[in-house]
């Protein structure tokens, strides 16, 4: 049947078009400016800001330079430098008097090198809490760096070292902060724990793992967990007017994968039509051609942006703001740089690869390591049949060598003491907007999700994309005043941490 139109009933149909635009724009625009003010000033003041002398201030850039002068250094899951952990043990101890001579403090050592503090709060009735750092550290070699990466040494302000902000700079500022208090005087109302693991580079299997089995056989249960993670973000996420702390409530998971090609070895003048590299390389090329889907807004990942909203410049604000809507290009867009596509879906590395051991010989194998990290909406067992799907070739042998699922989504609610705790004390400090996210990478607090469900991940500092870049990289570096300010977070944090009710904030202007 032919439809016949005339020229009225065009008239109508496109005033009803341009009426339905029109509503589309209206609730667009509505829900832009009805988004809740993020703005947010707390109710009461937050713990104050110790107040530093002069002296106290150079001993605390010391206790980081002294720490960062002792190499301990995780070269691989069964390398790690041992005399460098056992130094480590003396120098904590003398660097830090007050907190291992406290009646407060039980201390005791896990795993041979980590350290686990239990500071004895006043009020049983409430549940504790605990920071968790880690003390060893990548490999570096003194190439590239403007200054050597175990010298401690400083320049224009900044304090250079392997680990300045991966993770050492957490351990000694949680340390200093509580090194500080007792000075002050300070007795706790809520118990906490300290964990310091000495293998989190290399997995955490004798550190923090050992921590947790340590405190289920005590039937501990925690309130929060506080580890590292990204921080306050300046000039890292595209299009946002001012920095931005992002909370990691959860962390991707990931998946280590061994693909192994087997083909009958021989004289390289005679070369099979298909040799095992060969096949490896055409299934590693499919790997990486073939993208695995974009998840963008299935995770928490839309709640990142939504509640961030109004922090982008327009028409992002707007975009931000209704994803319902214009999820496919903000989906799209993100997935155009690393770290954005890092975020919207499972990502495929491949870091290995293995074949060959004489120019005339072909190989009887050939094998390679790839490693995913899992978008919060999938998990290992889909990944693993997308991966062979792809792959679509039997010769090839997979074995995922390790494996783990996304992390459980920590509590993000205007009811959570740890989450709004958190929220207070960076607020109160930064005076920046926070917002819950995805932590692409792996933390030891992964371990810990049998002891709490709010499981949290942030540094106090303030991170731009080129310091990102010098974490794992080279001239990592601190400067003094974001080491204090992060020792200032810890100060407070402690200490809001003895309130008994979740903070009560208002919407206001900061
Ligand atoms: C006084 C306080 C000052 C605070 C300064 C803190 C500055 C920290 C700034 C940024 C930290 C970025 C956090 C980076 C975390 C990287 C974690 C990581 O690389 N994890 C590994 C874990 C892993 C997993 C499996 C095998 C080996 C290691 C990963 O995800 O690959
Ligand atoms: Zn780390
Ligand atoms: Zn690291």
């Amino acid at each position: 049947m032919a439809i016949s139109m005339g020229k009225g009933s065009v008239g109508v149909l496109t005033g009803v078009f341009i009426a339905s635009l029109a509503v589309v724009v209206a609730v667009l625009l509505l829900r832009t400016y009805n988004l809740p003010e993020l703005k947010v000033a707390w109710k009461g003041k937050g713990a104050p800001r110790i107040e530093l002398e002069e002296d106290e201030r150079e001993q605390l850039y010391e206790a980081l330079k002294g720490a960062l002068r002792i190499p301990t250094v995780s070269f691989s899951p069964s390398e790690q430098n041992t005399t460098a952990l056992e130094e480590f043990k003396e120098y904590i101890k003398s660097a830090f008097p007050r907190v291992f001579n406290s009646s407060l403090v039980e201390y005791e050592l896990v795993g041979g090198y980590s350290h686990l503090f239990n500071v004895q709060g006043s009020d049983n009735s409430l549940l504790p809490y605990m920071l968790l750092a880690h003390l060893d550290v990548v490999p570096a070699t003194p190439e590239g760096w403007d200054l050597p990466p175990f010298s401690g040494e400083e320049k224009d302000g900044y304090i250079y070292g392997r680990g300045s902000l991966d993770d050492k700079s957490r351990v000694i500022g949680i340390l200093q902060a509580l090194e500080f208090l007792f000075k002050k005087g300070y007795k706790p109302r809520r118990s906490f724990y300290i964990g310091l693991g000495h293998d989190e580079e290399i997995s955490g299997r004798h550190g923090a793992k050992e921590i947790v089995k340590t405190l289920e056989t005590r039937n501990v249960k925690l309130e929060y967990l506080l580890d590292e993670g990204f921080g306050v973000l300046d000039g890292v996420i595209y299009g946002t007017k001012r920095p931005i702390a992002l909370i990691g409530v959860t962390e991707k998971g990931a998946i280590t994968l061994n693909l192994t090609v087997n083909s009958p070895p021989g004289h390289s003048s005679m070369p099979p039509r298909e040799s095992s590299i060969g096949i490896l390389s055409a299934a590693l090329s499919r790997l990486e051609q073939n993208r695995l889907p974009n998840l963008f807004g299935t995770g928490p990942e839309g709640s990142t942006f939504e509640q961030l909203a109004n922090e982008f410049y327009w028409p992002l604000n707007i975009m931000m703001a209704n994803l319902w809507f214009f999820n496919p290009i903000i989906s799209r867009l993100m997935a155009l740089t690393p770290s954005g596509n890092a975020i919207v879906r499972t990502t495929t590395a491949l870091t290995i690869v293995n074949g060959g051991i004489k120019a005339n010989v072909i190989p009887a194998t050939a094998t390679a390591t790839v490693n995913f990290r899992l978008h919060p909406a999938q998990t290992v067992e889909e990944v693993l049949n997308m991966v062979s799907e792809i792959i679509m070739d039997e010769r090839v042998i997979l074995s995922a060598i390790k494996a783990f699922d996304p992390l459980p989504i920590s509590p993000y609610d205007e009811e959570n003491f740890g989450y709004q705790t958190l929220k207070r004390t960076i607020t109160d400090l930064f005076s920046v907007p926070v917002a819950p996210a995805v932590c692409t990478v792996n933390t030891d607090s992964r371990h810990f999700v049998n002891l709490t469900e709010s499981v949290y991940r942030f540094s106090p500092v303030v991170m731009t994309a080129e310091d990102l870049g010098r974490v794992h990289g080279l001239n990592e570096r601190i400067s003094r005043e974001g080491f204090e300010t992060g020792i200032q977070f810890y100060w407070q944090l402690i200490q809001n941490s003895d309130s008994d009710t979740v903070p009560v904030h208002r919407h206001s202007e900061l």
